[in-house]
């Protein structure tokens, strides 16, 4: 563990939460920033945020407040895990407070709506001078919270903010790696949600283990495609923040995104779904920007298209897993035995 040091977390869903929690763990001071005031008085005097981790113990180290000001004052890293379509509004806000040596680690997982931007793209448009990374991997916050062991990889623009994050984080029960493909670490954790959305309809349809292997592996066959071709290293897909992130969110109940799944697949309509959740499940989102871009850049997504035309052109789920599976797999495998 590093010299006690201080840090913020915008945030306090159930991420956030978790996160700020493993670093005041590791005995540094945390300031957890959330809008909900009761909140922050429940975490500040009952050491839990019962609406996103029920049960899960704070930290002493860890303090909530609700003024942006105050959670980024005197602190040497901030962390950002509010949803990717509040992330520009939550950093522009950064701007005015952080002296420009301040860190900023994203730990969102999406692409900003109306655009193909990431949240490294939107950090270096909002405060172009702090040096950035993000942290992405296959980390359930329910399982991080129930003490599971998990691990994840920082990426940066340099090996020694990559050393800081990881020196901060590292636990016995929470393992850090590191990359320097900030890029396809990124792409990876906001991809595979799309494709949970589509692990979570073969459960609704009860999918035998074959079939999941398949649909999983031209999952990673078909994001590997397109972040390679958007410049990331195809290696990285095959790490904790590919392949590792994309099994446990295609395979996991607690995934937000894998129930959205579950529940379009058992055939209730989008709108209901999202109505009835009060978490974020990114891959909505995502899926049309993805499907755009890759349109734009003429790459082969059959399975967004698939999963788009499921959502937006309402064609029969059934229907559209049959195309999927059966007409155009030639291309993928081809793909993953290069
Ligand atoms: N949960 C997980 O297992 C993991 C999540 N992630 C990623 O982290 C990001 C956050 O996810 P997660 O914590 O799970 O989401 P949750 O839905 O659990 O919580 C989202 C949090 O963001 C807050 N928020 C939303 N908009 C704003 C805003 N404009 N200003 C301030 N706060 C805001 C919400 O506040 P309020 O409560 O007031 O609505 C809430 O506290 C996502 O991109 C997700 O993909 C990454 C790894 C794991
Ligand atoms: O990113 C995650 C696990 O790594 C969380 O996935 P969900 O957002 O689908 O819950």
């Amino acid at each position: 563990m590093s010299d006690a040091c201080a840090a913020a977390v915008l945030g306090g869903g159930s991420f956030g939460t978790v996160i700020g929690n493993i670093i005041a763990g590791n005995g540094h001071r945390v300031s957890l920033w959330l809008r909900n005031p009761e909140r922050a008085g429940e975490i500040n005097h009952k050491h839990e945020n019962s609406e996103y981790l029920p049960g899960y113990t704070l930290d002493n180290n860890l303090a909530a407040t609700c003024i942006l000001a105050e959670a980024v004052a005197d602190v040497e890293i901030v962390f950002v895990a509010v949803p990717s379509k509040s992330f520009r509004d939550v950093v522009r806000d950064l701007a005015a407070l952080l002296p420009e040596q301040t860190i900023v680690i994203s730990l969102t997982k999406g692409i900003e709506p109306g655009g193909f931007r990431l949240m490294s793209d939107i950090l270096r448009e909002e405060l172009p001078r702090n040096p950035r990374g993000v942290l992405s991997g296959p980390n359930l916050a329910r399982e991080i919270a129930a003490g599971q062991v998990a691990g994840s990889v920082i990426a940066s623009e340099t090996a020694a903010i990559n050393t800081l994050i990881h020196d901060l984080l590292h636990s016995d029960s929470f393992l850090v790696y590191s990359s320097a493909d900030m890029f396809g670490v990124e792409l990876g954790g906001a991809l595979k949600n799309v494709y949970a959305i589509l692990a979570g309809i073969g459960a609704a349809l009860e999918f035998g283990e074959n079939t999941v292997g398949m649909l999983l592996t031209r999952s990673l066959a078909e994001m590997s495609r397109f972040a390679v071709h958007l410049g990331a290293n195809p290696m990285t897909f095959l790490g904790l923040s590919g392949v590792g992130d994309l099994f446990v969110t295609c395979s996991s109940p607690l995934s937000r995104n894998y129930q959205v799944g579950v529940a379009l697949g058992k055939g209730q309509p989008l709108d209901d779904i999202l109505g009835e959740m009060d978490q974020v499940a990114e891959g909505i989102n995502t899926l049309g920007l993805l499907k755009t871009e890759a349109d734009r850049r003429g790459i082969h997504m059959p399975l967004v298209n698939g999963l788009y035309a499921i959502l937006y052109e309402q064609r029969p789920v059934v229907d559209v897993f049959d195309d999927m599976m059966h007409t155009e797999e030639q291309q993928d495998v081809e793909f993953v035995t290069h």
